[in-house]
Parts: structure tokens; C-alpha cells; sequence
């Protein structure tokens, strides 16, 4: 593979970047006020709107020339055919089919991939409605109120995130909890006040073989077991949701109750698959296949459109634009939308887990900064907590401003419906981060001048601004496959494999061999490093054990 770095696009970029660093947005926008007509560009129903980017049209031809350079058109051809480019583990990469409509075509290792999905998704349906109209009760008879969905990363937190999103669209009257931390507080504050009879557990995990979901799934079997005195009852109260059939019949669960999915979906692309069951029965069969379609709205954007006017290629291009010319480390994601505070958290997992590598695909040591440190809170929340940072702190954090014209329910305040205050707030803060106040605006205000200095709002820092039309199954669809596919853009420019997770290993192994050493009867040995060693000691002291 060659270095990205050695390119003569790359070096045309630098060059750029050397001559446009020092001017502001101010006079990008006084030089050419139709950049902000001009550089906006939409997906479904996203409108991106990326004028306050520190970049003209120059920047845009050029990061695309580089795209094109890192083979990005042959890259998105074979992921969405099914060539196996997650190459460490040897697979292919096809989220994208998941959403496929059922008279498309994908074969995928001889197999009919979207006849696959869809016996899947119907199966899934038909489960879900009988949930929902309370023809499947529990063991005592009763219909199930609500869904615990027990998994971790990729089979938790898209779920999570999507069911709090949609919630307004829940109408069945059945509820969701999430359940995934090892700490035992995560399962012992959901069940708490829970009714057994009518609870449901999914037991979620692609590879049924992660420590903390079969804990969690030990220990909510117990409960249930406990509490309705018959190991009987498990098979009323659990489903599961997996790739690995030997290992859900190993657990206890009868396959006939389990809902599969396969190889070539990355556990944190995932949300779309069999792993947005409890999703589906929050919000019925006909709401989650309009999620597909949102998906699937945005893939053949991205897998057609032309890179200038691609809405994934242009953030993922602003990504490498700041991550390695400007030099900034993070992207912070800024929904102003309560009902996606969730989202944030979803982006850690999907993007960092995804880009977070310092080796390409290739073997070989990446050749520059790869995987932006995605963070952030929903707005207006975040205004009051880390904003001064944003807008008057020394590092460059660009930001993704997303916002909803309207809102599920609005509420009347004073003079006005508080949606349109979200939104105000939402054009306010992009406008000062991008425009500022200077020193003789505020000293023209009467601040008296040793006030001045402190006032300064310096401006210049770049924000995308996706503005969406509503909340809805299909919009945030559109939103989480945008993202999926900024992921993919990025690691092709820095030509990683996005579809991995190597670093996450070592720790779990480490934590199996360690749990012993907390607990045996006589004090450990062999163990890893001094200051591992003398917490060990330290923990066993506090729990009155050996030393
Ligand atoms: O779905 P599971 O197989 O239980 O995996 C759950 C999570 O485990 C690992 O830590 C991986 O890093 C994640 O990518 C994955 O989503």
C-alpha cells in the first residue's frame, strides 16, 4: 500500500492548509458570501449545511482528488458487493445489505443474502407482534410490559440509543431497559422493580461468548427462576439474539427462540439486524422496516452520489482535513435533541472502535493521525458545561451540529413553542463559534477595557450544521448510516480496516486471569506488573482478604 503522505494530493493539501490556516471564517464569508447557499448538500431528508468549515471551494477539490487518490470509488464497490476487506478476519463488510429491499440481489458465499435477511426480519416481526398483542405471555399467562435487553458495545448500545430516539413512537405499551455493565448495580437497578411475569429478556450478542452479557444473563435467569420457582419459565422469558447457534442452545435457550444474523455484520454496525429486536417490539414491525428504508435511503446516496455533493465523503473528508492538517483531536457531536442523548455515546463505539488503529490494513505503521476522539452532549445541555472550552479554549474542536424542524410534541412558553428556542439556541451557537465578537465590538458596547480580553470571542471554529426535517424511524436510519459510512470514508484515507477491534482483546483475557487473583483463599502470585500487583494487595486488604 503506498503512504497516503507521499501523495502529490497530499502535498497539495499541506501547501493549501499552509496558505488558508491563518484566515477566518469572517473573511471567507465577507470574500464569498454565497458559500453559504452554495456549500450545503443533501442525503434523504439531510440537509448538510458545511459553509462553516474552514474551507473553500480549493479545499473541497482538493480532499476529494485525494479520496479519489486513497481508491475510494473501488473501496465502496467492494463493500457494498461483499468483498472480504475486513481482512484481519477475513470478512466481509455488508451492514449495508441488512437493509437491502427484498427484491434485491446480493449473493454472499453462494448464499441469497437479502432472502437471508428477510426471513429474519419476518421472523422478527412475527415475534414482536405477538408481543406486542399479548398472545405470547409469560409463564404465568400474563403479557409482557417490558423487554430487557442484556448485551454490550454493539448489542447495546445502538438498541439503547435508537429506543430512547424513538420512544415517542412506542405505542404498544411495552417498555425497554438496558442491561450491560458487569457491575452488579447495572442489573440489580433494572430488575428492582420489575414484575417477573410479565418481563422478557434478549439475551444479545453476536458471538454468545462475552463475560459480562452471559453474567448478566446468569444472573437474570436466577432472578427469574427465584422468583417464579420454576426453571421451566426460561424458556417463556428468554430470547436470544446471535451469530453462534451452539452457544445459545449451551446457555439454555431453545434455538427455536433465538433470531440470527451473520459474519459480515460488525457487531457495532449492528443496530439493524436481529440486535434492534427489543427496538422492533417498542416500536412494531412497520417502524423498523421504515428505518431500513432510512438506511438504505442514505447507502445508495453514498454508493452514487458524486463525492462533491456526498454527504458521508464531504464530513469524513472535513475529518481528515482537521485531524491531520489542523491538527485536532477530537469531534464533538452535538444533537439538539433530547431524544438523542444516547447518541453520542453510540458514535464512541461505532467510530473509535472503528478508527482507533495504528496499523493499516496492510500491516504496516499508519503514516498519520488517524481516528478523531468523537464526543459530546445533547444541546443545550452542553452549553452550560463544556461550550467556554469550544468557544474560548486554545484547541480546535470542530463540531456536528444536528437539529429537527419539528418537534414530536412542542410545548408553549412564553410567547413561543420551546422547540423553537432549541433551535435558536442550536443557529446561535454555530454563528458565534464561526463568526465570533471581536475586541471593538465589545469595547464599542461600553466593557470597560480591562473586561475586554476576557470578552473576546475569537471565532473561526469550523462547525457542519445537519439539519433534519423530524425525529422519525427513517431519519435517524439516514443519521446512523451517514455516520456508519464517515467511518468508512476516514479509515479508507488512512487505509485501515474500520472493521476490527484487536485492542479490545488483551484486557478481557487479562480480566479472566485476573478475577482469581482477586478472590483465592491464599495471596496471589504471577502477577503482571508491580503496580497491578500492589492494587491487587490493596483491593484484597480492603475486602478483608490474604495478603
Ligand atoms: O455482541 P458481542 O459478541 O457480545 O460483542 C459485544 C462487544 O464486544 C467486544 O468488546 C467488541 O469490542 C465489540 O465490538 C462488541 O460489540
Amino acid at each position: 500500500m503506498a503512504d497516503i503522505t507521499e501523495t502529490s494530493e497530499w502535498t497539495a493539501l499541506a501547501d493549501h492548509h499552509a496558505a488558508l490556516a491563518g484566515r477566518h471564517l469572517r473573511e471567507l464569508f465577507a470574500e464569498d458570501p454565497g458559500r453559504a447557499e452554495r456549500m450545503t448538500a443533501t442525503a434523504g431528508d439531510l440537509l448538510l449545511d458545511y459553509s462553516k468549515h474552514r474551507a473553500t471551494g480549493d479545499t473541497l477539490r482538493l480532499l476529494v482528488a485525494l479520496a479519489e487518490r486513497a481508491g475510494l470509488r473501488e473501496r465502496i464497490d467492494a463493500m457494498f458487493s461483499g468483498e472480504r476487506i475486513n481482512v484481519s478476519e477475513d470478512r466481509a463488510v455488508l451492514h449495508t445489505a441488512l437493509r437491502l429491499p427484498r427484491d434485491a440481489e446480493l449473493r454472499v458465499g453462494g448464499r441469497d443474502a437479502v432472502a437471508d435477511v428477510h426471513a429474519v426480519l419476518d421472523r422478527m416481526a412475527g415475534f414482536s407482534d405477538r408481543v406486542r398483542s399479548g398472545e405470547w405471555t409469560g409463564f404465568t399467562g400474563k403479557p409482557i410490559r417490558t423487554v430487557v435487553n442484556i448485551g454490550i458495545g454493539g448489542s447495546d448500545l445502538g438498541p439503547a440509543m435508537a429506543y430512547e430516539a424513538l420512544r415517542d413512537h412506542a405505542r404498544a405499551g411495552i417498555t425497554c431497559r438496558f442491561v450491560s455493565n458487569i457491575d452488579p448495580a447495572d442489573i440489580t437497578g433494572t430488575l428492582a422493580d420489575l414484575d417477573p411475569e410479565q418481563t422478557l429478556f434478549i439475551v444479545a450478542s453476536k458471538t454468545f461468548g462475552t463475560l459480562e452479557t452471559l453474567t448478566n444473563a446468569r444472573a437474570a435467569r436466577a432472578w427469574l427462576v427465584g422468583r417464579l420457582g420454576d426453571e421451566k419459565a426460561v424458556a417463556r422469558h428468554f430470547v436470544a439474539v446471535s451469530t453462534n447457534a451452539e452457544r445459545v442452545a449451551a446457555f439454555g435457550i431453545d434455538t427455536d427462540n433465538m433470531f440470527g444474523f451473520w459474519d459480515w455484520v460488525g457487531g457495532r454496525y449492528s443496530m439493524d439486524s436481529a440486535i434492534g429486536l427489543s427496538l422492533m417490539i417498542a416500536i412494531g414491525d412497520g417502524a423498523f422496516r421504515e428505518m431500513l428504508a432510512g438506511f438504505h435511503t442514505v447507502d445508495e446516496h453514498f454508493r452514487t452520489a458524486p463525492f462533491e455533493a456526498n454527504l458521508p465523503v464531504l464530513m469524513a473528508l472535513l475529518g481528515v482535513w482537521y485531524t491531520d492538517f489542523f491538527g485536532a483531536q477530537t469531534r464533538a457531536v452535538l444533537p439538539y435533541s433530547q431524544r438523542l442523548s444516547r447518541f453520542p455515546a453510540y458514535l464512541q463505539q461505532l467510530t473509535m472502535e472503528s478508527n482507533g488503529k495504528s496499523v493499516r490494513a496492510d500491516g504496516a505503521p499508519v503514516v498519520a493521525q488517524t481516528g478523531e476522539i468523537f464526543w459530546g452532549e445533547p444541546g443545550t445541555n452542553g452549553q452550560h458545561a463544556f461550550y467556554q472550552l469550544l468557544h474560548q479554549g486554545t484547541r480546535l474542536v470542530p463540531a456536528d451540529f444536528i437539529g429537527f424542524a419539528e418537534p414530536f410534541e412542542d410545548v408553549q412558553a412564553d410567547g413561543g413553542g420551546m422547540h423553537d428556542l432549541l433551535v435558536a439556541n442550536l443557529l446561535a451557537q454555530t454563528s458565534a463559534l464561526a463568526f465570533g465578537k471581536t475586541a471593538e465590538e465589545i469595547a464599542a458596547e461600553g466593557t470597560p477595557a480591562e473586561l475586554v480580553p476576557h470578552k473576546v470571542m475569537p471565532g473561526n471554529r469550523p462547525t457542519s450544521t445537519i439539519l433534519v426535517p423530524k425525529l422519525t424511524p427513517s431519519t435517524l436510519g439516514q443519521l446512523v448510516a451517514l455516520y456508519e459510512h464517515v467511518v468508512f470514508v476516514e479509515g479508507t484515507i488512512w487505509g485501515i480496516d474500520s472493521f476490527d477491534q484487536w485492542g479490545v482483546e488483551l484486557g478481557k483475557v487479562m480480566a479472566q486471569d485476573l478475577a482469581p487473583a482477586l478472590t483465592s483463599a491464599e495471596p496471589p502470585t504471577g502477577l503482571p506488573d508491580p503496580s497491578t500487583a500492589a492494587l491487587v494487595r490493596t483491593y484484597r486488604r480492603l475486602r478483608g482478604r490474604a495478603v
